[in-house]
């Protein structure tokens, strides 16, 4: 899918004030810096559309991008930022819950997960609760360019076999990189096959 055109539409704390109408949408969460935002960008071919930083908890709202003016890419702010104070994680996770569970729009949710690091509790117990949920989702392992080959395999594997523990059925995955734009026509592919799907519904 070819990206035509990406507009940042608004932020917002509150699902309720999100974008009206019933264009799809697809959301992208997971911790602090996992690198929602740079992926975004990354899909998008847009450097600057959603803000970025070296430093965690850079996205704090609900973001809204317009893409192809018929569907929306959404940014959401990361869980499990330690330096928030309970106070502000607790009102970052009420954003994400909200959202989750009361936004009708929203057609699939990706988790992204740092194919860097052994499974974490704090994704595993995230996934299991959308599941609880009923939620749609897909992962995507991200930052692929700062692991050599075999490494990347080895910690992928070892990730969908502590989930394997935890599911039947595998959610689909992607592996990306912002830096070298690995993932993106497969993820584009993905989605677009979604959407032509609810189109002919
Ligand atoms: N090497 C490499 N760095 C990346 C990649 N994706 C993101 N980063 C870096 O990781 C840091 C965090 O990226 P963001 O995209 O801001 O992460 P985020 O998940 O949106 O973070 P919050 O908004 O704070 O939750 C930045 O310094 C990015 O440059 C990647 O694919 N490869
Ligand atoms: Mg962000």
């Amino acid at each position: 899918m070819e990206i035509t055109s990406a507009e940042f539409v608004i932020s917002n704390t509150d699902v309720k004030k999100c974008p009206a109408g019933i264009f799809p949408e697809y959301a992208f969460i997971g911790r602090s810096n996992v690198g929602k935002s740079s992926l975004i960008n990354m899909l998008t071919n847009r450097k600057g559309l959603a803000m970025t930083s070296a430093t965690p908890g850079k996205t704090m709202l609900i973001n809204h991008f317009f893409i192809n003016k018929n569907w929306y890419l959404v940014d959401l702010p990361g869980y499990g930022y330690a330096r928030r104070g309970q106070k502000g994680k607790d009102q970052i996770r009420t954003i994400i819950e909200d959202y989750i569970l009361e936004r009708e729009q929203m057609t699939n949710l990706f988790v992204l997960i740092d194919s860097r690091l052994e499974p974490q509790k704090i994704d595993l117990e995230f996934m299991e609760w959308l599941g609880e949920n009923g939620i749609p989702f897909s992962i995507i392992f991200t930052k692929a360019d700062k692991l050599k080959g075999g490494r990347l395999k080895m910690n992928i594997n070892a990730y969908l076999r502590e989930l394997s523990k935890q599911w039947e059925e595998l959610p689909p995955h992607f592996i990306s990189s912002s830096e070298d734009r690995l993932g993106r026509t497969d993820i584009l592919n993905y989605i677009e096959n979604i959407n032509k799907n609810l189109n002919t519904k």
